[in-house]
């Protein structure tokens, strides 16, 4: 394989980022700002987040407008994670890893793309189910395309920047946390036909990261059998729309923290 004898190699981010590793670049998925790497997440910190999923993560009614009908779609946010570890719903530390991972993540957009400062607005662990009336043969997408900071006009093919639904996001991240499922391919479209341009094929650990505007529109195929997970992240430059609920998760998180234990010895 003669791209393998080539792999590039990608500056290191920091302590926790020498397992990750460049897969395609700009020009390989045919996009300016895009990028696709493996190893953000290990397999184990895969496992925690679907567990966590499979306990915590609900029936998204707001999305209900744009996902497809052959599938489910269910959410967990930060906070709710951190409130679920407060239940005693979930372990502690898969709350706490879903912060992590999505910093990590973060700060890999943030090395990679070279950017003065980003922060989260909005992160969301995400699985579609492809239910029990989807079939082979489904032409409808998972998730239509669009881009994640612009409404996009299919009349002119215009994508205006509308508020309240899209606050100012500048990036996006998709962190894969499995396969096994039949479908579900991340991809990145032409405008006008939105045929295409390059497709992504999810896993645990990969991560595509892109500039949120009209120049990356994309969208996700059916999946047609199976659950479809991953850590959906937006990113702002703008620290006035950082995610607030992430400071609360990590404090509810610390509370919850046993105590150091005592020493005996005096
Ligand atoms: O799940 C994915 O691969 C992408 C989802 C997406 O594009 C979005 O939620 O905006
Ligand atoms: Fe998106």
């Amino acid at each position: 394989n003669a791209k393998a004898a080539a792999t590039p190699k990608l500056p290191v981010y920091g302590y926790d980022m020498v397992d990750v590793t460049l897969t395609a670049n700009p020009g390989d998925l045919k996009g300016v700002k895009r990028v696709l790497v493996d190893g953000l997440a290990t397999q184990g910190e895969c496992d925690m987040m679907l567990d966590l999923a499979q306990v915590g993560a609900k029936p998204d009614i707001e999305g209900s407008h744009w996902y497809s009908e052959y599938e489910i779609f269910e959410g967990l946010e930060v906070l709710q994670a951190a409130q679920l570890a407060q239940q005693g719903a979930v372990p502690i530390d898969s709350a706490e890893k879903l912060l992590t991972l999505s910093d990590k993540a973060r700060r890999f957009v943030l090395g990679y793309f070279g950017l003065p400062e980003l922060f989260l607005t909005y992160t969301h662990l995400v699985c579609r189910t492809a239910d029990a009336n989807s079939t082979d043969d489904r032409t409808d997408l998972s998730h239509p395309v669009h881009a994640d900071n612009c409404q996009l006009d299919l009349s002119d093919f215009s994508c205006p920047q509308v508020h309240p639904l899209y606050t100012p996001r500048h990036y996006s991240a998709v962190l894969f946390l499995n396969d096994g499922f039949k479908g579900g391919e991340f991809f990145f479209a032409h405008n006008k036909n939105f045929s295409a341009q390059s497709r992504v094929k999810p896993k645990c650990g990969r991560l595509v990261g892109f500039s949120s505007g009209e120049e990356n529109l994309h969208g996700v195929q059916a999946v047609l059998s199976g659950r479809r997970c991953v850590i959906a992240m937006w990113y702002t430059m703008d620290r006035r729309y950082r995610e607030e609920s992430r400071q609360e998760a990590r404090k509810l998180l610390q509370s919850l923290q046993k105590p150091l234990e005592t020493k005996s010895e005096l």
